[in-house]
């Protein structure tokens, strides 16, 4: 059985597989903005993206994930944070059921209907794979979706849903730019973390945008009609694929805005 999001094999048993879920740096976490302190030094994102680099859409079975080429540095995050040049390799969401849970992140406790995850990699390592598991391997940069009007940006990839409903299905996807599901302000929250989901390799810097983008009710539902499940097999809806928030262990969460 492998690892998904139901009380069988979801996250309140991903530790037996992967121990480091009771680790010191897990994400995702709750943001008190309250107790997140201002630091001047923070630079701005500075993220650049380029469509031509877009190459497609995938229903991994977990998550629907829009996978970039990643051999130069088109696509790429630097300053905020970082230090270095981190190569983006692809965009997923994580969602709910319904309108009120589905972030991963949580804000004072309040849950978003979504959150984007935009991963990128340290270019100090020869890959995404060789760097997903050191400390500073990897930087995601989280957007929450809030309920509000329809976001235009977003039908495009809603669109590609229809071919890649159940697990495993992929299809080309080209000339997105990801910087259209940006807030309008990057003020950010960073801390060190860990992926959400299995193996959570603690080596995420993450970068929470402060300012949530819009999603209409009618996008939400479109994301619920994916499926965990393979063509052929009992379908199964895929929503709640987020990781509740995780012990902050004496982290501190850094704002880069007052
Ligand atoms: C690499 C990666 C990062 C995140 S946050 C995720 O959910 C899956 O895979
Ligand atoms: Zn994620």
């Amino acid at each position: 059985m492998s690892w998904g999001y139901k009380p069988n094999n979801g996250p309140q048993k991903w530790v037996e597989n992967f121990p480091i879920a009771d680790g010191v740096r897990q994400s995702p976490i709750d943001i008190v903005p309250g107790q997140a302190s201002y630091d001047a030094g923070l630079k701005p994102l500075n993220l650049k993206y380029d469509p031509s680099t877009c190459l497609d859409i995938l229903n991994n079975g977990h998550s629907v994930q829009v996978t970039f080429a990643d051999d130069t540095d088109s696509s790429r995050l630097t300053d905020g944070p970082i230090s270095g040049l981190y190569r983006l390799k692809q965009f997923h969401f994580h969602w709910g059921a319904s309108d009120d849970k589905g972030s991963e992140h949580t804000v004072a406790g309040t849950k978003y209907p979504a959150e984007l995850h935009l991963v990128h990699w340290n270019t100090k390592y020869a890959s995404f794979s060789e760097a997903a598991s050191k400390p500073d391997g990897l930087a995601v940069v989280g957007v929450f979706l809030k309920i509000g009007g329809e976001n235009p940006n977003l039908q495009k990839l809603l669109k590609a849903f229809d071919t890649i409903k159940s697990k495993g299905k992929q299809t080309s996807f080209a000339n997105f730019d990801p910087s259209t599901l940006l807030p309008g302000c990057l003020d950010y929250w960073t801390y060190d973390g860990s992926l959400t989901t299995p193996p959570l390799y603690e080596s995420v810097t993450w970068i929470v945008c402060k300012e949530p983008i819009t999603a209409s009710s009618a996008q939400m539902a479109k994301f619920r009609t994916l499926l965990f499940s393979a063509d052929g097999a009992a379908p199964d809806c895929m929503v709640n694929n987020y990781r509740p928030p995780q012990p902050l262990k004496g982290r501190a969460v850094r704002a880069s805005f007052k």
